[in-house]
């Protein structure tokens, strides 16, 4: 992976093409004929080629001489199949806009296209951009930087990547790799993709939802907007070509045929139940008795790999064989911080030689174990793997749009994913495929992964293509449409989540949301953060969301790891564990933090990504202008906090909320599933109502990383979602009436309060009552407001809780009831005057004790975060005077 060039201390100057470095659109292109597969635009004569191989060995960008790397790469390269076809591919591409490219894996798509598009002069001078889609950030990086290598220049120049959190790429860069879902989000903000020339969608196989979102897209635009200065790719070694070239107007198909290197396959004569014994007993054998070479392992997901990881290294170190080679073993995830993924790419142990009981000597061979999610299926190469185990699964993401459910099942891969799993060997010699299956079984799966866009909850990208100016998202030309159920659901959740208007606009709200690479739901949270004074919080709980689990849990040491665990617990959410786990990793010195994580078994390398995405989220949150500064500090006010903090995540996920039947048994509240709490939660009061991230099927169904919460909060947050008219009979519907009545009651207990206490302030209650049941107490009212500070404070507060508009419809519905309730009223008014009486001390604590007996919901939470700002602000007051008197006398001194 690393370069081995030397790194160049000056900046080069730039030729006379790099003074125009910054990308334009070109505006002026007149087009001979405009029909698909035929185009011959004013640019193309305009094509400026540049020459690698000229005689002076002088590079043609840089200006420098070529280093003694690159003429050796040139040698591998030119040996590559795809070199044979160069000709052929720029003469297609001059006269198509389109083109369909298939070859063995290993053959030089990736890492040769884009450089033959650049050659030829498609970068227009330094005009435009040659851009390359992958589906994973570990492909796009690491085939950024071999193309770096095999271009002689510094990685970010020249040759560049985007991926999600990282961009190294600048204006001089002319080949951009990038994951799809950056091209996605650039064509959020550049509908039409002006920067790029020639666009590559490679692996186009994978068919991931913003893969399948671009090609719409950019069918799109090669028929309008950039009809006449736009070409676009589609790569893979193992797509339905003829699929592709239907849907691009009959696209020309070119084959790339041959590979350097072999591969055999093996199959197993029986099928293997338990797959991860499977995986360690064949890296066992292979290592007692195969020759030289590393070993690339296919497993489904994180705990899988990190715990075949520790299992493997025990079998070989139990190996009953006296003395085996040196061997190292890497696990390979997406969610693993670079520097971690990268030591997949490090050199190999040492083989060592020692002498047999005959006085022979033999070789043992270092070798390297890596193993990897299917994050590694693709694009990957990694130098010395010359052996491949693929059990033959992988997690695959399933939504269920009536029960509304998510989640990630392991199922059998697809015959493509196991052509490219095994295309990972053979590479840079020849090697071995070891398929923990049948042949048989290898012939029944399914030919090709069923495309994401078919089976996966849209929520997350609708607004995305709202935002790319696709207007009817019914109507988009998609490569395989998915299901109007699915269309409609994501409609409906990004409408109650309020990114999406009455008539399917974005709002600002959408706007907003979409600015986040996140989830809607998370993304939503954060930006009502604000509202509720926990942007600090929130952006800690959202970047650990979007790691993985942060708790290690080996199988030797359970009970010392859950016992570290407990130390962190909060009893009545995941959530607030999970901050508690960050803010004290936080306040650890940097040099100490691996020991910390070590003692608390708490997973070192997701700590390091969440401080980064926490970093990434909070610029995205400044710039938005939507960042405050929490005011309280969590570690001194930590009730209040925390009751903010649950009201914020209902803000985001007041979609994901189940109803107790039992102790740990929830009912999801629209969807009527029957559903466990997490073994693992935190969890330990099972309240009433419950809010959760995640749904999990496994043998059973199970929500995960959950939060008590008051149902009260639900009807006042999504009052629109809680209509109890949407609810069919049941338990659920019930407890929701019962909340909608409660709430009435208390709103309406809450206006009489705040009535009395202005009549108390004037002395004429009952003129007050009369103008407030007929809506004509409103001016005075803001009077009365603006003489008493202590009710602006309360209102303030209470405006940051209630939706916008909603207050307003609750005065109307109160003032109605008002009028009905006079008489009773004016007895309890009649009470309060005496009670006054009694002392304001007495009354307060009364108050008190009435609302929090008679109102358990928002109501009472309401008032107590009103009770405990004002302590606060009277104490903030009283140190500030503290502190200024001190100053006084200091300076009087
Ligand atoms: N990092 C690297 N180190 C050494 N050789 C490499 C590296 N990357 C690529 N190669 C060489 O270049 C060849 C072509 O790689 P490339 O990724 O372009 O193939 P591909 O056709 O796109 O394969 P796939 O379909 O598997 O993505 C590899 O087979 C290998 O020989």
């Amino acid at each position: 992976m690393e370069s081995n060039k030397p790194k160049k201390k000056k900046k080069r100057t730039n030729s006379k093409t790099k003074k125009q470095t910054k990308p334009t659109p070109k505006t002026e292109t007149k087009q001979e004929k405009s029909e698909w597969g035929k185009t011959k635009t004013e640019q193309q004569e305009k094509l400026e080629p540049i020459n690698f191989q000229n005689k002076d060995k002088i590079h043609p960008l840089t200006k420098q001489k070529f280093s003694k790397n690159y003429f050796e790469i040139l040698e591998t390269r030119e040996q590559l199949p795809i070199t044979a076809q160069k000709e052929n591919f720029v003469k297609l591409l001059e006269e198509n806009q389109v083109i369909i490219l298939t070859g063995e894996t290993g053959s030089g798509k990736t890492t040769q296209i884009p450089q033959y598009i650049l050659e030829a002069g498609y970068s227009y001078g330094g005009k435009y951009r040659i851009c390359c889609t992958q589906p994973r950030r570990v492909a796009a990086l690491s085939v950024a930087t071999r193309v770096s290598e095999e271009m002689d220049v510094e990685l970010g120049s020249e040759v560049g990547y985007t991926i999600r959190f990282e961009d190294k790429s600048s204006p001089e860069t002319l080949v951009k790799y990038l994951t799809d879902g950056m091209l996605l989000r650039e064509a959020m903000i550049d509908n039409n993709l002006s920067q790029y020339s020639v666009i590559i969608i490679d692996e186009a196989h994978e068919r991931t939802i913003s893969t399948d979102i671009l090609f719409g897209l950019l069918k799109q635009l090669l028929t309008t907007t950039r009809k006449d200065d736009l070409k676009v790719i589609v790569m893979s070694a193992t797509i339905e070509h003829k699929l592709f070239q239907e849907y691009f107007n009959n696209a020309p198909h070119l084959d790339v045929t041959g590979r350097v290197y072999p591969v055999d396959i093996f199959y197993l004569e029986e099928g293997e139940n338990d797959y991860v014994s499977g995986v360690i007993k064949t890296s066992v054998e292979i290592h007692l008795s195969e020759p030289k070479g590393d070993v690339l392992i296919f497993l489904t997901g994180q705990e899988e790999i990190e715990d075949c990881c520790e299992r493997l290294y025990w079998r070989l170190c139990d190996s009953k064989s006296s003395e085996i080679g040196e061997f190292e073993i890497i696990p390979l995830y997406a969610a693993l911080p670079y520097y971690e993924q990268k030591k997949a790419f490090m050199p190999t142990p040492d083989d060592k030689i020692t002498t047999l009981q005959n006085g022979e000597k033999k070789t043992l061979y270092g070798r390297k174990f890596i193993i990897a999610t299917n994050i590694a299926e693709t694009s990957l190469t990694i130098q010395g793997i010359v052996y491949v185990i693929d059990p033959g699964f992988s997690k695959q993401k399933v939504f269920d749009p009536k029960k509304r459910v998510e989640s990630l099942l392991v199922s059998p891969i697809s015959r493509a994913s196991a052509n490219q799993r095994k295309g990972r060997a053979g590479r840079t010699q020849s090697g071995k495929c070891f398929r923990l299956y049948t042949k048989k079984t290898f012939e029944q799966l399914e030919r090709q992964t069923i495309p994401e866009l078919l089976r996966s909850n849209l929520g997350p990208v609708l607004l995305n293509m709202k935002k790319m100016g696709i207007i009817n998202l019914l109507m988009f030309d998609y490569l395989s449409p998915p299901s109007i159920d699915l269309l409609v659901r994501a409609l409906e959740t990004n409408h109650y989540l309020g990114g999406l208007d009455e008539d399917g606009e974005l709002t600002e709200l959408g706007h907003q949301i979409s600015s986040f690479p996140l989830d809607p739901q998370l993304a939503k949270m954060l930006i009502k953060s604000q509202q509720y004074d926990c942007c600090d919080e929130i952006l800690t709980i959202v970047a650990m969301l979007s790691t993985p689990n942060c708790f290690i849990r080996p199988r030797k040491r359970r009970k010392q790891a859950d016992q570290a665990r407990a130390r962190f617990i909060d009893c009545n959410s995941d959530h607030l564990t999970l901050l508690n786990v960050y803010n004290e990793y936080f306040t650890i010195q940097k040099n100490q933090k691996n020991q910390w994580c070590k003692q608390n078994f708490i997973n070192n390398r997701t700590m390091y990504q969440a401080v980064n995405i926490r970093k990434q989220l909070f610029n995205i949150l400044r710039r938005l202008d939507l960042y405050r500064k929490s005011y309280n500090d969590y570690s001194k006010n930590q009730s209040l906090i925390e009751l903010k903090i649950k009201k914020c995540l209902v803000e985001g996920f007041f979609m994901q909320t189940a109803y107790k039947l039992k102790r740990k048994k929830y009912l999801i509240v629209r969807d009527k599933q029957q559903v466990l709490v997490y073994p693992g939660s935190s969890i330990q009061f099972f309240r009433d109502w419950i809010l959760f991230h995640e749904f999990v099927l496994t043998e059973r169904n199970y929500i995960r990383t959950c939060t008590s919460i008051e149902g009260q909060w639900l009807v006042d947050i999504a009052p629109h979602y809680y209509e109890t008219s949407k609810f069919s009979n049941g338990r659920v519907k019930s407890a929701l009436e019962s909340l909608h009545r409660q709430r009435k009651s208390a709103m309406e207990k809450f206006k009489k309060k705040k009535m009395k206490k202005g009549e108390n302030a004037t002395g004429k209650e009952t003129e007050k009552e009369t103008e407030m049941g007929k809506g004509k107490g409103k001016e005075k009212k803001k009077k009365k407001k603006k003489k008493s500070k202590k009710e602006k404070k309360k209102e303030n507060v209470k405006e940051n809780v209630k939706e916008n508009g909603k207050e307003k419809e609750k005065e109307k519905e109160n003032t109605k009831e008002v009028k009905k309730n006079k008489k009773k009223k004016n007895k309890k008014e009649n009470k309060n005057k005496e009670k006054k009486k009694s002392g304001k001390k007495n009354k307060k604590k009364k108050k008190r004790k009435k609302t929090s007996g008679e109102i358990k919901n928002l109501l009472s939470n309401e008032n107590k975060i009103i009770n405990n700002d004002e302590d606060n602000s009277r104490k903030r007051k009283k140190k500030t005077k503290k502190k200024k008197k001190e100053k006084k006398k200091t300076k009087e001194k």
